[in-house]
């Protein structure tokens, strides 16, 4: 089962004191995907992307990327690996170019000042900018990141993912507070991606937008998961329905 999968999170449990936030989910997310993490509020979806990126240790289960067992590796080694997280609230630094963010949020920010240095190499400032051309970002390179629009802060995020040579990048509501037309375009963007070799795994709430655009969707409810498929499908579940309506 889930061979060739790219990452598999299988019979995930998570407690919290005694709230069961993960109660048995399973989720597979095959190369060159974008796969849609959908469900009610609380149902359990930021919990197993921080158990995919290495924030909580899940209690029962496993989380295999390429076939690896990284359950119990560090965030950070995770990275390496080439799983990326973007954040609901964008994490950049507003008083640095755009260029710098790029750069900087592939250079870990405890790096020794000297290979901090060197990242200001023309290799770097060269992927830097390619990075920035493929967000469609390279004409604002030197504009401090707080000038960016919302839509434009979740494209930098997801330039530093590109940077940083991610295959997986993890999404927690990118189409939050942008408007219909942007949300769009972003969403095609995030295809457009997963068929140029990253794959996507995405939390997202605005599902009338999203499904149109992602290859597979999985809701979740009570920590479990309540349906899976082509996303058409999935939201035309009755039981899927009613769960979003309770
Ligand atoms: N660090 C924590 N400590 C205690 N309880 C937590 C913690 N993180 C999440 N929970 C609880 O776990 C459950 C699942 O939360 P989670 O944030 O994963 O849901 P969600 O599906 O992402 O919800 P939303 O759509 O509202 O963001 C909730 O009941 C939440 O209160």
């Amino acid at each position: 089962m889930h061979s060739g999968h790219l990452l598999v999170a299988s019979d995930i449990v998570k407690k919290f004191g005694g709230l069961t936030a993960l109660d048995g989910a399973t989720i597979a997310v095959p190369l060159n995907s974008f796969v849609i993490l959908a469900g009610p509020n609380g149902s359990g979806k930021t919990t197993l992307l921080n158990v995919i990126s290495g924030i909580y240790q899940p209690d029962r289960g496993k989380v295999i990327f390429e076939g690896r067992d990284i359950t119990y590796t560090k965030p950070y080694i995770r990275a390496q690996l080439g799983i990326a997280r973007t954040f609901q609230t964008p994490r950049v630094a507003y008083k640095m170019s755009v260029l710098d963010n790029v750069i900087f949020g592939y250079v870990s920010k405890d790096a020794p000042l000297d290979f901090r240095w060197k990242a200001r190499e023309r290799e770097l400032v060269k992927r830097a900018f390619e990075v920035l051309k493929l967000v469609k970002l390279d004409h604002m390179w030197d504009r401090p990141a707080s000038q960016l629009s919302g839509g434009q802060l979740k494209l930098l995020e997801i330039a530093r993912a590109l940077m940083a040579n991610s295959k997986l990048i993890l999404m927690d509501e990118p189409g939050a507070g942008l408007n219909p037309t942007l949300a769009h375009e972003l969403f095609q963007f995030m295809r457009d991606l997963s068929r140029r070799g990253f794959s996507l795994l995405v939390v997202e709430h605005r599902l009338d937008i999203a499904a149109d655009y992602g290859d597979y969707m999985y809701v979740l409810y009570n920590g479990r998961v309540l349906a899976e498929g082509e996303p058409a499908e999935v939201l035309s579940n009755p039981q899927v329905i009613q769960a979003f309506m309770l």
